[in-house]
């Protein structure tokens, strides 16, 4: 079913605490459980994750394969807990790292409640899309919702062909999507025309998707507490947002070397009260020592601007002031030896 308009904004069951307990009578029951978004790279999938969870929690770049971590973002409503899982491209593997983040992925799409695979509105279906929607297709217990991404970027022609050829795709592979839903993470926020003084549901339908997302979810109790955006460690998000500065304008085939560990956050000690700061150290790891005077650039002025960068969006991110301290290292072929894999947490 393809859903292109808004729904009437539903009745809220109260505060979800109470739902089990003393929820109305015929009100919705409580649900609450896992989605993850799959597509190729740059399909949206990480913007698609802040949106609705509303602040950055995935990283997001116009390069593509830069999720390396499973990133969860959770959306709290008063009926429902949708806790996002955002998994790395699927891709033709190369190295033990694209091997790894392949069986990661597949084991995802079996444990959570609900797949959304994202298909940009803008290109058309090729084979990235169709490797995936044929891996998809050998799924059959998780429920499969076809999200459009980018639906700003077409003209309304362009998207209804788009949804028949979506639609195609399943009928052809033998998937049968639980919805096919347009959306645009850009105009998430934004309000629609028809909203103004009305429902406040965002332009892009980034709040329809999760009304659809949450019947699909079994009945169950909050997952986590209220407020939580993400369990992820913030070490890890913090490292994210680093590797995310880190590879801003730089060569094509950087990307794939660059990893970041977080050695080190500390609280300063010795801080007048109400003035606290953070401590950080983190390592850029690259694979060769030619890429090192990439990443620290002219008399490490390139560095300078990935610190300043990563650190405004990390204070952002923890609400706190930081110190951090930047350091290159090289890390020989790190992609394809097991033990500095694992160390650099893969
Ligand atoms: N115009 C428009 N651009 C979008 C939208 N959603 C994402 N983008 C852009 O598309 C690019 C890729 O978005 P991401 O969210 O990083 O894509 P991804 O699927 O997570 O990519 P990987 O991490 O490489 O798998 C970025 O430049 C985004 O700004 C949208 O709704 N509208």
């Amino acid at each position: 079913m393809v859903r292109m308009s808004s729904r009437p904004t539903q009745q809220s069951a109260g505060p979800a605490t109470d739902a089990a307990d003393d929820a109305p009578q015929g009100a919705r029951p409580h649900r609450s459980g896992f989605a993850c978004f799959v597509g190729r790279p740059n399909a949206g999938k990480s913007t698609l994750t802040n949106a609705l969870v509303g602040i950055k929690v995935a990283i997001t770049s116009d390069r593509p394969q830069t999720t390396r971590h499973t990133v969860r973002g959770i959306v709290h409503r008063p009926d429902a807990q949708l806790i996002l899982v955002d998994t790395p491209g699927l891709h033709k593997p190369r190295t033990l790292l694209g091997e790894r983040l392949n069986d990661v992925v597949r084991a995802t799409w079996n444990e959570v409640d609900v797949i959304g695979f994202c298909l940009p509105a803008d290109q058309k279906l090729g084979p990235g899309d169709k490797f995936i929607a044929k891996e998809l297709a050998g799924i059959k217990r998780t429920p499969k919702v076809a999200v459009v991404t980018k639906t700003d970027l077409v003209t309304s022609k362009q998207l209804a062909e788009q949804l028949i050829a979506i639609s195609q795709l399943g009928a052809e592979l033998g998937i049968e999507w639980a919805e096919i839903v347009p959306v645009s993470a850009k105009l998430g926020a934004e309000r629609s025309d028809s909203d103004k003084g009305g429902g406040g549901r965002g332009a892009g339908q980034v709040e329809l998707l999760a009304d659809l997302l949450v019947p699909l979810l079994p009945e169950g109790p909050l997952l986590y507490p209220e407020g939580d955006l993400t369990d992820e460690p913030e070490q890890v998000m913090v490292a994210e947002l680093i590797r995310e500065a880190a590879l801003e304008g730089v060569r094509d085939e950087l990307p794939h070397s660059l990893a970041v560990v977080v050695e080190e956050m500390l609280p300063r000690e010795g801080r007048p009260e109400g003035k606290p700061l953070l401590d950080i150290h983190a390592n850029v790891y690259i694979e060769r020592q030619s890429q090192k005077a990439i990443v620290i650039g002219a008399k490490g002025s390139r560095l300078k601007h990935v610190g300043t960068v990563a650190r405004q969006q990390i204070e952002a991110l923890l609400g706190t002031p930081v110190y951090l301290d930047l350091h290159v290292k090289v890390a020989k072929d790190w992609q394809r030896d097991p033990k500095q894999l694992r160390k650099l947490g893969f």
